[in-house]
């Protein structure tokens, strides 16, 4: 296992890039399995989780060529669909979430797929009847075997037909679409997730030669196609990386532009962060963050303490909670931090009172925090990383914090960051990982 050891209290100063957005990547690295045509993506971050889908993709028979760091061509001519009932599959498909968008390609373009439980961060309860309910009303059957935790999915034709799921999940929803255009006849889907990873699969799929409406909405028309070609598709930034930069530069006191952000993809995150009183510049399509040396809480307009939660986009996105946790520990004032999602998601938040901030866990899914506006620093204290958000803000409180972190279980943040380490660094930050 891992560690990153840091020195913290230094301000940072410099350009970050942003990597290609890791839950997109997911998303779209899939969809070659819906044709037998060569298809490219670009921007395709170098992460541990992307890496083993890659790996997992050409062992099921993807032939993939790497065309330079970030750019690979896939095509899926001939699957190898016996490999998908091996123990193999069921151990590489189990360690990550991403693996269970390979099962609507699956069904659409050979009548069955494959699954165990999928990986992924333990941050409560995932589960994933959004997915089979969806399968089922375009016609699938499925069947879930409870001792080896291995969902199978069968289907002689998929037909078109109305889905309103009973939540918009993300992954859901692209693993439903990715059936439903290759169905007979026309889906409507209603609840449909629309963060701006399910737009950009749309964007793809419809270059592919998919006939799908509504994109950016909740309500899509699907009108389904006999067959899907190649096409050349590039990844956004992602931003919940640019999030996590914006909530380093205020705790750090750091001067940074992050550049290329894509800001009309950002929907409210920018927003979020001056809510906490962090201030940010619009230049072109970067984000500037001058250094900082307080921010200061905004409060509701009657002066009630602000509550920052999420929810399905245009929404604030979860992923971002942890961060805005963290950050709040060094503002002027309080804020309540609601998780509303995931369950455990919150209880990292012991470390961060280790470390010397004022935080209320109020329930599993809420905490207060009371800012300590700079009054005392956090000080550095060994840690573990229960999961890739929760990871990062530790990893942004330890660069903050007077004295010597380390932070054990790093997997978790190589999981979603590229070369972190090495681009903090960069920055002026004193980081090492050690083995
Ligand atoms: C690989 C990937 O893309 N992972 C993302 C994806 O996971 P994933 O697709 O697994 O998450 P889901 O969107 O299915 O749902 C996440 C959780 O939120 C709950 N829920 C969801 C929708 C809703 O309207 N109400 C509600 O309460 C679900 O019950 C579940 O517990 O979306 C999550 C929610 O944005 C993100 O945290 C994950 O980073
Ligand atoms: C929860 C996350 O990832 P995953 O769904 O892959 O566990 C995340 O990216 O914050």
């Amino acid at each position: 296992m891992s560690s990153f050891e840091i020195y913290g209290g230094k301000k940072l100063k410099g350009e970050l890039t942003v990597q290609g957005a890791k839950n997109e990547a997911l998303q779209v690295l899939c969809a070659p399995l819906l044709t037998s045509e060569k298809v490219t993506i670009s921007n395709i971050p170098d992460i541990v989780d992307v890496n083993k889908l890659i790996d997992l993709l050409q062992i099921m028979g993807v032939k993939i060529e790497k065309v330079e760091r970030g750019t690979y061509v896939f095509q899926a001519k001939d699957i190898d669909l016996a490999y998908l009932e091996t123990e193999d599959f069921k151990k590489r498909a189990g360690s990550l979430r991403g693996s269970i968008m390979i099962v609507g390609p699956l069904l659409a373009r050979f009548g069955k797929g494959f699954i165990p439980k999928p990986g992924g961060d333990k941050i409560g309860r995932r589960r994933l009847d959004t997915h089979f309910e969806g399968f089922a009303l375009l016609g699938a059957k499925f069947n879930y075997d409870a001792g080896e935790h291995f969902y199978s999915i069968e289907a002689k034709k998929l037909k078109g037909t109305y889905i309103h799921l009973d939540e918009a999940s993300v992954t859901g929803t692209a693993n439903v679409i990715m059936a439903a255009v290759l169905a007979e006849g026309t889906t409507t889907f209603y609840n449909a997730a629309c963060e701006p990873y399910i737009q950009q699969l749309c964007k793809m799929l419809n270059s592919m030669g998919a006939k799908i409406s509504g994109i950016s909405s909740n309500l899509l028309t699907i009108e389904g196609v006999k067959e899907l070609g190649g096409c050349y598709h590039r990844i956004l930034p992602d931003m919940i990386e640019i999030g996590s930069f914006i909530g380093l530069a205020a705790m750090t006191q750091s001067e940074i532009t992050i550049k290329d952000v894509s800001w009309e993809n950002l929907g409210v995150i920018p927003n979020t962060f001056r809510r906490l009183g962090i201030k940010l510049e619009r230049r072109g399509d970067d984000i500037y963050i001058p250094a900082q040396e307080s921010y200061e809480i905004d409060t509701f307009i009657d002066g009630s303490i602000l509550t920052i939660y999420d929810a399905p986009w245009p929404g604030f996105t979860p992923d971002l909670l942890s961060i805005i946790l963290v950050v709040a520990t060094q503002a002027k004032g309080s804020v309540l931090i609601h998780q509303k999602m995931f369950e455990s998601r919150l209880f990292f938040t012991d470390k961060l009172i280790d470390m010397g901030a004022q935080i209320i866990l109020c329930d599993p899914h809420r905490a207060t925090v009371i800012g300590l506006g700079r009054q005392h620093n956090l000080r550095g204290i060994q840690m573990t990383s229960p999961d890739i958000r929760a990871g990062v803000s530790l990893l942004i409180a330890a660069l903050s914090a007077e004295g010597k972190s380390v932070i054990h279980n790093i997997e978790q943040i190589d999981r979603g960051y590229q070369d972190i380490d090495i681009r903090l660094r960069n920055l002026g930050a004193d980081i090492r990982r050690v083995n």
